[in-house]
């Protein structure tokens, strides 16, 4: 067994379009005209070539005649009585067939596919716009009305009756069930030609879709004989509606008024074809197509209504059967412009699923071929085997079957899709995968059986949002659980009756084996019901009396045949064969055949097909079946991993905001800290100067001898020089420790301190300075010592001052941003606890140096007074004595002499040396003295003092 090659089908266009190509029927030799066909073109033999049937494309066709409806005036009319099947009969009226593409596009429907990009099939999908229903809502009224009868059929089969089986079940695909949706898309079939509506022998199949065109073609043709009841439902007393068996007839231009094509007479609207031949007979169906009709029409007319129960939850097959050459795969496949039963089906599934928004569905769609009794998987692709990628043999598919789902193929991909683009490409990518090789009869024969499997899951909606989560993930599973039902399109390949070359023949005896099977299963169904009698219309469940396992096809139809679903049958036909007489002997038995099996499979299938339940693991592929609720149930768990989600995302914003603000706190609260640090450390700087100072003026004071009894010159030297030193800078002549000091707390304004001083010290003693003055060696007169100790008493008052200003500032600024916690805390510590000792301790030495500042006042002001004591007394005593003068440069003399005096050089004793003796001097001195230590201080030195204070509380 070698593998065909594959040649390239026309394919479907690219899945990058907005606007997929319905799958487009294999591309035959046939679809040109018969002109351009040249034997060397292709790789059939001339005779094949010369007989082949050209696509209705490529028929002549008479003028366009003008069309009885009005509601159809507008709508492109294609006249067809130039049909191979000869001039119209009496009665029978011109058919009009209209390409969906006419009409204007509706707009599209807002429901769950608004999003879809259009399709070609949306045409159709779509025609249920405010427009077209407009248009089409007073024909349909009328067509409710319209009484479709037909006569009663004929048997030909011989005598046997197709037309009545009381025990058979109601029918579904008529119009009877309980659909609530086909009637809203009556309006999809306006391009039903009137042979649309139909009546099989056993039951008229007249749908709201076929009724429009129905009444006016019934106007026009003036047909009567149908069964069908006056409120548009046929009558089901034969209840074989579950099964709808139709005859297709391919165009044969070649045949044209041969003699074959005399001997066969085909009554489209009586659903008749008869034959007036050796064998002949007249062949009643449900539907029977002539030339004229297009895929649109067969489609409606045969496999819309079982593709909407399929919807609701019932299995549907249709299948196409017929020699090789007659139009199954131009049936089922279609082409771009005229789309087959597969395309038409699928917008139907889509257009379903848009008008039933109260549930949710789960399209599963498989693919397989059965090809020299092998299964191939037509979705799989080749399987990579080799290191380097070599193809190898797919896994072997095995058909296994379960109580409840039946026969299946296993394994076998299945791909989930959501618009009708994604299936279309996905069954196109099978198509591409199929077999199929020249033959005599067609170019592009399909060389095996074909069978797409979509399986429809369904369940009731599950409202999100309200209750908890957990309410919500039980409810999604509680109530009616999944319903799965399964729509099976099959496209069967050809009977055939040679093959040139062996791998043809090979494949055709495959194919033929399993036609015939097909044929001996369907004709043992008839006769099993004849053998069990009573239970006759049953059809055998174990399949023991039936070869359903001869072959992999009956085997996979099985479910099908025997009952568990709704079948259309397809049969394709050529009446007719140019050519030799023997080929055409051998077409005639051929297409015998075809409508023997036709009508068998109309007598003998019978179908319980039940809606499938709403349970869950109703059947054995539980992990299947339950992928609704899988995916549902995995919804849920993703929304409820988002919510968690966004909740820490949330939470985590919040703890980053929080930590944000706390690190900002924290920023402010460094910010805060550094600030007090700063402050501290500059009240520790100036505590610490103040100290430093402090230590200074208790130095300068212990200088001063108040305390220490040390002698005066020193501090005079001291200050004496400082001042010099300053060379008019009055700034504070201290230490260069204070220096340093001042520089860190400069004073403004206290450069004039010591003029101010100066100004506001008194001047009594300048002439005494005169004459005492500087004795030239170095000791200062008393005057001056007092002017220097005043000016330095002014100017470390001033500085005291300052720096207690200072000390207050810090310590506000410090309480005022310091809490008290942390006050304590400060308390608290071992060194800030120190701190606060230190600053209670130095507050204490301020108080005591005040009172020693104090007594130095009371001192200064003691030796004023002194002074002045003095001077008077020197004073009274200078006028009696003539040489003042003289005296007082000697004292001048003996006070620079003084300074050669070892011991004390700069005890006051030289301060005050005056013309008195030497003891009474000291005498003076001592009570002085006395005064000033008792604190017997006269008027004047209160007087100094206040000349001193508003300098120094100036400052
Ligand atoms: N009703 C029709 N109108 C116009 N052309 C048709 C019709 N039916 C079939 N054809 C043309 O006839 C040729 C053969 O049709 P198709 O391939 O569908 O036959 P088939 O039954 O599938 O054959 P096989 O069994 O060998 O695969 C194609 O070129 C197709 O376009």
């Amino acid at each position: 067994m070698t593998t065909l090659p594959r040649p390239s089908r026309p394919s479907i266009a690219p899945p990058t379009g907005p606007l997929p190509s319905l799958p487009v029927a294999k591309s035959r030799a046939s679809n040109v005209s018969p002109a351009s066909k040249t034997p060397g073109a292709s790789l059939l033999p001339s005779l094949a070539t010369a007989n082949r049937a050209v696509s209705s494309s490529a028929l002549p066709q008479r003028p366009t005649p003008k069309s009885h409806s009005g509601s159809a005036s507008s709508v492109p009319t294609l006249s067809a009585d130039n049909s191979p099947a000869g001039p119209l009969p009496p009665g029978k009226s011109l058919r009009k067939t209209v390409s969906i593409g006419a009409f204007p596009q509706p707009p599209k429907h807002n429901g769950r596919n608004a999003s879809h990009p259009p399709s070609p099939l949306s045409a159709s999908a779509t025609a249920d716009s405010d427009t077209l229903d407009q248009r089409l809502s007073s024909a349909a009224t009328l067509s409710r009305q319209g009484s479709l009868r037909r006569t009663a059929p004929r048997s030909s089969l011989g005598g046997r009756n197709l037309l009545k089986s009381p025990l058979t079940p109601p029918s579904l695909l008529n119009g009877s069930g309980d659909s609530v949706s086909v009637i809203n898309t009556s309006h999809l079939s306006l391009p039903s030609p009137p042979q649309s509506r139909n009546s099989s022998a056993q039951g008229s199949y007249a749908t709201s879709a076929t009724t429009i065109e129905d009444v006016a073609e019934e106007d026009s043709r003036g047909r009567s004989d149908s069964k069908t009841t006056a409120d548009g439902h046929s009558n089901q007393k034969d209840g074989k509606g579950n099964v709808i068996v139709s005859v297709r007839i391919r165009p044969d231009v070649g045949a044209k008024d041969s003699k074959q094509e005399l001997e066969w007479d085909v009554n489209a609207k009586r659903s008749l074809i008869a034959y007036k031949g050796r064998e002949g007979g007249d062949y009643y169906y449900d539907n029977v197509f002539d030339t004229q009709d297009n895929n649109r029409r067969v489609y409606d007319a045969a496999a819309k209504r079982l593709v909407r129960r399929v919807m609701e939850g019932y299995h549907g097959t249709v299948f196409a059967y017929g020699m090789t050459g007659t139009g199954k795969t131009f049936s089922m496949q279609g082409t771009a412009t005229n789309p087959g039963v597969i395309p038409l089906a699928i917008t139907d599934i889509f257009s379903y699923i848009r008008e039933t928004p109260q549930r949710e569905f789960l399209l599963r769609v498989s693919y397989l071929e059965i090809y020299n009794e092998k299964i191939n998987d037509l979705l799989a692709g080749p399987v990579q085997t080799g290191p380097n990628g070599q193809s190898g043999p797919q896994e072997e598919i095995k058909l296994r079957e379960d109580s409840k789902r039946g026969v299946y193929a296993t394994p076998l991909k299945e791909e989930i899709v959501q618009s009708p683009t994604q299936l279309l490409r996905v069954i196109a990518r099978g198509d591409n995968a199929r077999r199929v090789a020249g033959t005599q009869f067609n170019a592009r024969s399909s060389r095996s059986h074909a069978v797409v499997q979509i399986v429809v899951e369904s369940r009731e909606r599950v409202v999100p949002g309200i209750g908890s989560l957990k309410e919500s993930k039980r409810s999604a599973i509680a109530p009616g659980g999944v319903r799965v039902s399964t729509l099976s399109l099959i496209d069967l390949a050809g009977s055939e009756k040679a093959a040139d070359s062996k791998e043809r023949r090979t494949e055709g005896s495959h194919i033929n084996k399993s036609l015939l099977t097909l044929g001996t299963v369907i004709a043992r169904l008839s006769s099993e019901k004849d053998k069990s009698g009573s239970d006759k219309d049953k059809p055998s469940k174990e399949g023991k009396h039936l070869p359903y396992r001869d072959s992999k096809l009956t085997r996979l139809l099985q479910p099908a045949l025997s009952g568990n679903s709704l079948v259309s049958i397809l049969c394709t036909i050529q009446i007719g064969a140019s050519g030799s007489v023997a080929a055409a002997t051998s077409h005639t038995g051929e297409t015998l055949n075809t409508l023997k099996f036709a009508a068998r499979a109309k007598n003998n299938i019978v179908s319980h097909a039940k809606k499938a339940d709403e349970s869950l693991g109703a059947g054995a592929d539980v992990g299947s079946r339950a992928l609704l609720d899988r995916y549902r149930l995995e919804i849920q768990e993703l929304r409820k991993q988002l919510e968690e989600q966004n909740k820490a995302k949330e939470t985590k914003g919040k703890d980053e905001e929080e930590e944000k603000e706390k690190a900002q706190a924290r920023e402010e609260d460094k910010f805060r800290h550094e600030e007090q640090m700063l402050e501290m450390q500059l009240a520790r700087t100036a505590l610490k100067e103040r100290i430093e100072h402090l230590n200074r003026l208790i130095l300068s004071s212990k200088s001063l001898g108040v305390n220490t009894n040390r002698s005066f010159s020193a501090m005079s030297m001291q200050h004496r020089g400082s001042v010099l030193s300053n060379g008019g800078d009055y700034r504070v002549p201290i230490s260069a420790r204070s220096s340093a000091s001042h520089s860190t707390l400069e004073v403004p304004g206290q450069g004039m301190m010591p003029s101010v001083a100066f100004n506001t010290l008194p001047l009594e003693g300048s002439e005494e300075d005169d004459s005492l003055g500087d004795n030239g060696d170095g000791t200062a007169s008393q005057a001056a010592q007092i002017q220097s100790l005043q000016a330095d008493l002014a100017d470390k008052t001033r500085y005291i001052g300052t720096l207690e200003k200072r000390l207050l500032q810090a310590r506000r600024s410090s309480h005022s941003r310091v809490s008290m916690s942390l006050s304590q805390k400060l308390a608290g510590t071992s060194e800030d606890g120190g701190l606060v000792a230190t600053i209670a301790e130095k507050d204490a030495e301020i108080s005591n140096l005040r009172a020693q500042l104090e007594d130095k006042e009371r001192m200064i002001a003691a030796l004023t007074s002194a002074g002045r004591k003095r001077d008077n007394a020197h004073e009274v005593g200078s006028e009696g004595s003539p040489g003042s003068r003289r005296t007082s440069h000697r004292r001048s003399e003996g006070s620079t002499g003084s300074l050669k005096v070892k011991g004390s050089p700069i005890s006051p004793v030289g301060f005050l040396s005056n013309p008195k003796s030497e003891t009474q001097k000291m005498a003076d001195v001592t009570r002085m003295l006395d005064e000033m230590i008792s604190g017997r201080v006269d008027n004047a030195n209160g007087a100094r003092r206040s000349s001193l204070r508003p300098v120094s509380e100036d400052r």
